[in-house]
């Protein structure tokens, strides 16, 4: 598979690693200093564009890539708002768009973890709800991306949930997202339920960044053939 790595920082260097020990090949890295090179691309020298840059800039690079019907797959966090644009626009240029908030499989399992203890905690509230994420002190966005896919999980099977907030103190129907920033912690996110009398505790804790990067390979791989708005959940069907 010919590759484009669109950010070539931390997760763009591991997924480089983990795609030619793949036997993939990498024909080109887009950073800042080299967008013209990213414009100058055609659809025939790439088979799949894997775009972890910044929040400032992933919706342009994902906009380049579906214009030249170049499949991408999209890890970028913080540029959300405008994600029902780049979905609108992929399917009226019947292009391919991928993106998770977390690749990490087992953070998807987490996801699913974390809805159905939400189900099972609905009629119970009594309960307290707490989310919180630790990451390195160069993240970009707050909360982080997996921490907002997590508070959705929860909003929508809890009954008395419908929206979230990030570092502050919560409303009767608002999920509280607590961020903090610490040394280079890759990333750990947890969910806890507290009573007067005790507390439930999910947590995920990444390691390195391998499971983002196998995760982000592994997409790049499975979108090969294939159009349209795609996620995670397509994906581990
Ligand atoms: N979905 C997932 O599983 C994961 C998502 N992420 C997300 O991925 C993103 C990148 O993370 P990470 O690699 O740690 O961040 P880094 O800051 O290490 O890397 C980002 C890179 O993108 C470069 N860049 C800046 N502007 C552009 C541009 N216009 N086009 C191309 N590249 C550009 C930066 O250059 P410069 O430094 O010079 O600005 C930098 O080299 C973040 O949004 C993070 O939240 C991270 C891990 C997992
Ligand atoms: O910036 C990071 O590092 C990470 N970002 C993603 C997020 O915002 O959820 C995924 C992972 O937690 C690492």
């Amino acid at each position: 598979m010919k590759i484009v790595l669109i950010g070539y920082g931390k997760m763009g260097k591991e997924i480089e690693r983990l795609a030619l020990g793949r036997g993939h090949s990498i024909v080109a890295k887009i950073d800042v200093d080299n967008q013209a090179d990213l414009q100058a691309l055609s659809s025939s020298e790439v088979d799949v564009a894997i775009e972890f840059s910044n929040p400032a800039s992933a919706y342009s690079n994902i906009l380049t890539c579906i214009e030249k019907q170049i499949p991408v797959v999209c890890g970028t966090t913080g540029w959300l708002e405008k994600k029902s644009e780049v979905e609108s626009l992929t399917k009226e240029k019947n292009s391919t768009f991928f993106y998770a908030s977390n690749y990490s499989i087992g953070v998807n399992l987490f996801f699913r973890l974390n809805k159905m203890l939400a189900q099972l905690m609905s009629p119970h509230q009594e309960y307290d709800i707490y989310t919180n994420e630790i990451h390195h002190l160069e993240k970009k966005d707050s909360p982080s991306g997996t921490a907002i896919t997590i508070a959705e999980g929860i909003i929508d099977a809890y009954a008395s949930k419908d929206n979230w907030v990030n570092n502050e103190i919560p409303a009767a129907n608002e999920v509280a997202i607590w961020s903090q920033r610490e040394s280079i912690i890759p990333g750990t996110h947890t969910v806890k339920y507290i009573s007067k009398v005790d507390q439930i505790e999910i947590t995920h804790e990444a390691f390195s960044r391998e499971g983002f990067a196998l995760g982000a390979v592994i997409a790049a791989e499975w979108v090969q053939d294939k159009k349209g708005v795609l996620g995670m959940d397509d994906m581990l069907k």
